[in-house]
């Protein structure tokens, strides 16, 4: 570069200007590299004035470059016609060999025997000057001034020219004009200060156009894009979310509102975390926990129930919730309390903690997604229906049910999905419609019904995002760059 700015220098010294373009030619360089010694000279001081000029130029497309080099189609087509003539099908199975006919057709170069069967194609002179591609390497030189204007419109025509815009700079020498360029300054220092020679230096001008160093700022974690977007779309169909923030729950709503019986394993510390200190709950609605007592121990509302002895200790014991399930559970009975029922759609996407083995795709707490719509007289179809729309909005539109078990719903799902990534099918949920067991205690009316579903937040961002291993989504190993890295939006496949 030191050198090519020497010589631009030196260039303008011996001859008072010079254009960037014919400096490109005399230097042998790119034009580019010409413009980039240009912009240092300037940045160093007024050493040169530079006027931008625009100038046309003609350039061959890349069908004009192949005629440069091989001869236009119309000579090759001549080229290829023996003396005797040939058949004009077998002429035709040349490259190009259409235009090349016609071209040669109105040029005069060539003629068709009808007189012969089949019609034959022959040489009407006996040799041609390829005009064409002369004038494509006069073009490649730079030389056009012989060509005529009605020959470039017509090779304009044929698109093997086009016209470009070159933007060069004519160049003069400035006030501040010398043969070497002064190092630029680009820090102010003490010592400078100090002995006064900053006055003396020359000092780099800032550059405002630089792009700045990327700000520090916050970053959205995959889990919590994923959870907006689920929040979105249950709010696009009118859902209302729950309040999910009671991390402890009791027993009694995490589990005896749902019909659980209270030897199910679930409830056991293996699959549950109890909470030791405060140990139990007190506070619940006396007469509807009589009649979830009544419809385990006893039955009812058409229910043979479980017949064991429903203990209220049992009920009492706190727990980190293992489901949002509870929390529908408090919602719904909230919902029955009223005076009169109106129908209702709900959702929550909130933890929930599970004494689970850990390992790559089971972590002890996760999030869940949990949906619900009481109404009157809804049936399995109205749940399919639901899931078709709601999957449908996050891109997934391959659906499979399997009957599942819940103590709370009957019939159940699981919910299983086609991945056209993965190439296979994935369970993402669990639904079903809850048990009148689980309704009718809490004051229900009897034609109510309410189709519910959860699935885990984590499944889906694990496969929208790639992971293969819960750990590198969530948790302490989390490598925080990789929050960072995320794509705020990602093309699902
Ligand atoms: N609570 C269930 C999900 C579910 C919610 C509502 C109805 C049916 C199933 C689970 O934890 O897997």
């Amino acid at each position: 570069m030191s050198q090519l700015i020497e010589g631009i220098l030196r260039y303008l010294s011996e001859n008072g200007n010079a254009n960037t373009l014919s400096l490109s030619q005399y230097f042998n360089e790119e034009h580019q590299k010409i413009v980039g010694a240009l912009k240092s000279i300037q940045a160093h001081g007024d050493f040169v004035i530079a006027d931008p000029i625009a100038n046309k130029k003609i350039e061959l497309t890349d069908e004009g470059k192949l005629i440069a080099e091989k001869g236009s189609h119309e000579a090759n087509v001549f080229a290829e016609i023996p003396d005797d003539g040939i058949e004009q099908s077998k002429l035709m199975k040349l490259p190009n060999a259409k235009i090349g006919f016609s071209k040669a057709m109105s040029a005069g170069w060539i003629q068709v025997d009808k007189s012969c069967v089949p019609p034959l194609v022959k040489k009407k002179v006996p040799e041609i000057v390829d005009t064409v591609q002369e004038h494509m390497n006069q073009i490649i030189k730079g030389d056009i001034l012989n060509i005529s204007d009605k020959d470039k419109q017509e090779y304009k025509k044929r698109k093997l020219i086009q016209e470009v815009v070159v933007k060069s700079f004519n160049l003069t020498k400035g006030p501040d004009f010398s043969l070497t360029l002064t190092k630029l300054e680009t820090d102010l220092t003490s010592d400078m200060l100090l002995a006064g020679s900053w006055k003396k230096l020359k000092f780099k001008d800032y550059n405002f156009e630089a792009l700045g160093a990327p700000l520090e700022s916050g970053y959205l974690h995959p889990l919590v894009k994923v959870r907006s977007e689920f929040r979105q779309i249950f709010l696009e169909m009118g859902f209302s979310e729950m309040p999910t923030n009671n991390y402890v729950e009791n027993s009694f709503w995490n589990f005896d509102a749902l019909f659980q019986p209270q030897q199910h394993p679930a409830r056991d510390a293996h699959d549950t975390f109890f909470i030791s200190d405060p140990k139990v709950s007190n506070k619940f609605p006396m007469d509807y926990l009589e009649r979830v007592k009544k419809v385990h121990s006893k039955g009812g509302y058409g229910s043979q129930g479980y017949g064991y002895d429903w203990k209220i200790e049992e009920a009492q014991k706190n727990l980190l919730r293992t489901h949002t399930t509870a929390v529908s559970a408090r919602m719904l009975f909230k919902l029955a309390q009223q005076k009169e029922f109106k129908p209702i759609k709900l959702f929550s996407i909130d933890k929930v903690f599970r004494n689970e083995t850990l390992d790559a795709t089971h972590l002890a707490e996760f999030h869940q997604v949990e949906g619900l719509i009481a109404d009157y007289n809804l049936t399995l179809g109205d749940l399919i229906g639901v899931f078709a729309e709601f999957f449908k909005k996050l891109g997934i539109t391959q659906l499979e049910f399997k009957p599942a078990y819940n103590p709370y719903t009957e019939p159940s799902m699981e919910i299983f999905c086609f991945h056209p990534g993965l190439g296979k099918w994935i369970e993402i949920g669990n639904s079903g419609v809850f048990r009148p067991e689980m309704l009718l205690p809490m004051g229900l009316p009897e034609d109510v019904c309410v189709i519910a579903w959860g699935l885990s937040l984590e499944r889906p961002t694990m496969i929208k995002y790639g992971f293969n291993n819960i750990r590198d989504l969530i948790g302490p190993k989390v490598d925080l760059a990789m929050i960072q890295r995320s794509p705020i939006c990602r093309l699902n496949k």
